[in-house]
């Protein structure tokens, strides 16, 4: 039994036009614990009937949110805000329970995901429009700045939180309405914050919950025209085949998919720096993170001081259920990627890399995966070209700073990238070489919602935070306006 102190915040049904529903056939979906295989729970697998109803409630509800001021809606998203925080503690359990993470990080996610709600609901108040100087005389030229309408959101396992409210609190503020549906594995983050979003006088189709098959709820969003948008969170694949399935209705899309993140460290570098950085760049949420370092290079002058040190502070990560005092790395979220960091492993060592620790399931069993670190590892290997979403750092050595970049810029992937150096001069040289939507310098961690989450070449399409993150929730109409002189 889960302790919460709001039991109300458990929720086994979903969410569409303002009430809780389960689904029409009475199918289940079961969510598991990961750290013990134990059922949590369980939500509906809807019909896609049902799916209609949610899109036809958020199609009627839309008129009046987006008839709303800026400034009553932003009143609203404050109160989802407020109601995130003061539950911070019962949602992290929640979320714990179905992803793994441990408690500390799931509790930093919780508030990570209420900062979007808390600035979009300001950002909104400041969507300004145009006027253009006009092409000829008596003439005015205005540009509008209107809500798309009905969105939908499909996102993962890895950051149950943050990643619904990143993309419903710009479009809600923005005067969108969105209809969510969430990774199988982690529902129960989804249905707290919709219980909370109703708490907050969110009005009913204007935030809706849906769980279920994804291939089916993924169909009828986006074939039917009145959703005007996707947005999209996940692997590459899936987020290629939604790409697909939205050009039959021309939708608008925003796209986070896979990263290869390189994490270059220079041989001017502050070593104990990097490898902190390195650390928690690699190893949070058990390296199932799109921006974890997923290429550690290494210049070949401090190679070994870095491999020495990085080692000891991974050996030293204390792993265990992400509810213990001091747990630093949960179970994986399931057996598929388990074994997906075995194959990446396996495939590396028979190439030649060499295993400096860990390498295998921990002795707690499950989904629970020693912290790996795997020393020469080459281009060659799959693990240099695959998103390992997994605890294992693969060490990879270099000789000058163009072999760096190019050895960095070597993938299809184009989100985070990672470098250590002192030198000002190499900092811009290797920030303007690098091609990727995002770069820490000096720092693992990047995400903040002050600044622009995105990426580059097939890891997306669009920005999530900051200022521009609302763009993606805005269609500009342009007015000409004749004949004034008349
Ligand atoms: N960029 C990122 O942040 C993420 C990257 N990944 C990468 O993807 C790999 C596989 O993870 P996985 O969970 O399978 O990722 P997916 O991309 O398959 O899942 C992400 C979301 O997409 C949904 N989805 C899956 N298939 C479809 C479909 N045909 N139509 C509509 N929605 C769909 C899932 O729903 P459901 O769960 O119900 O199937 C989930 O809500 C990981 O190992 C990792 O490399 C994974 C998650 C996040
Ligand atoms: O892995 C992801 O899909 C998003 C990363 C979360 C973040 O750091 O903002």
């Amino acid at each position: 039994m889960l302790s919460i102190k709001d039991s109300k915040l458990l929720k086994n049904q979903c969410y569409i036009n303002g009430q809780w529903h389960d689904a029409d056939s009475g199918a289940t979906l079961a969510v598991i614990n990961p750290a013990d295989g134990s059922e949590l729970g369980t939500v509906p697998n809807i019909s896609p009937a049902q799916v209609k109803q949610a899109i036809d409630a958020a199609n009627q509800a839309w008129g009046a949110w987006r008839a709303k001021t800026a400034g009553e809606r932003a009143g609203i998203l404050r109160k989802w805000y407020e109601l995130i925080m003061e539950n911070q503690e019962d949602l992290a359990v929640l979320m714990t329970a179905e992803q793994g993470k441990p408690l500390a990080e799931a509790k930093g996610e919780i508030a990570y995901g209420a900062s979007f709600v808390e600035w979009f609901a300001e950002e909104g108040k400041r969507i300004y429009g145009d006027t253009i100087p006009a092409h000829q005389q008596g003439t005015r030229i205005l540009v509008l700045k209107e809500p798309v309408g009905v969105c939908a959101a499909i996102t993962p396992w890895n950051f149950p939180s943050a990643m619904i409210t990143r993309k419903a609190a710009p479009a809600l503020a923005a005067g969108c309405v969105m209809i969510v549906k969430p990774a199988s594995q982690t529902p129960l983050s989804a249905l707290a914050l919709a219980e909370l979003a109703d708490r907050a006088g969110i009005s009913p189709g204007v935030f809706s919950v849906i769980t279920g098959s994804s291939p089916v709820i993924g169909k009828e969003l986006t074939e039917d025209s009145r959703v005007r948008k996707l947005s999209f969170t996940g692997s590459t694949d899936t987020g290629k085949l939604l790409m697909q399935q939205c050009a039959g209705t021309v939708k608008k899309i925003s796209l986070e998919l896979g990263g290869n993140a390189p994490f270059i460290v220079f041989d001017d570098a502050d070593i104990d720096a990097a490898v902190q950085g390195a650390i928690i760049c690699k190893y949070r949420n058990s390296g199932q993170t799109c921006v974890c370092a997923n290429r550690i290079l290494v210049q070949d002058r401090v190679y070994d001081e870095f491999a020495g040190k990085f080692i000891k502070a991974v050996e030293s990560l204390k792993v265990s259920s992400g509810f213990e005092q001091g747990a630093q790395q949960g179970p994986m979220i399931d057996i598929p990627a388990v074994e997906k960091a075995e194959r990446l492993i396996d495939d590396a060592l028979s190439k030649g890399a060499v295993l400096l620790t860990g390498g295998k399931r921990h002795h707690l069993g499950g989904t629970f995966f020693e912290p790996t670190v795997l020393g020469s590892v080459t281009p060659d290997m799959q693990i240099a070209s695959q998103e390992t979403f997994g605890p294992v750092g693969p060490l990879f050595r270099f000789k000058t700073e163009e072999q760096a970049i190019e050895m960095a810029n070597n993938t299809d992937y184009g989100l985070a990238a990672y470098f250590y150096s002192r030198d000002m001069g190499r900092m811009w040289r290797v920030s303007e070489g690098l091609e990727y939507g995002m770069v820490g310098i000096n720092t693992g961690i990047i995400s903040t919602v002050a600044a622009p989450f995105g990426g580059i070449k097939q890891s997306g399409v669009g920005r999530e935070g900051s200022r521009y993150g609302i763009e993606e929730y805005i269609e500009i109409k342009y007015l000409c306006i004749s004949m004034i002189d008349k």
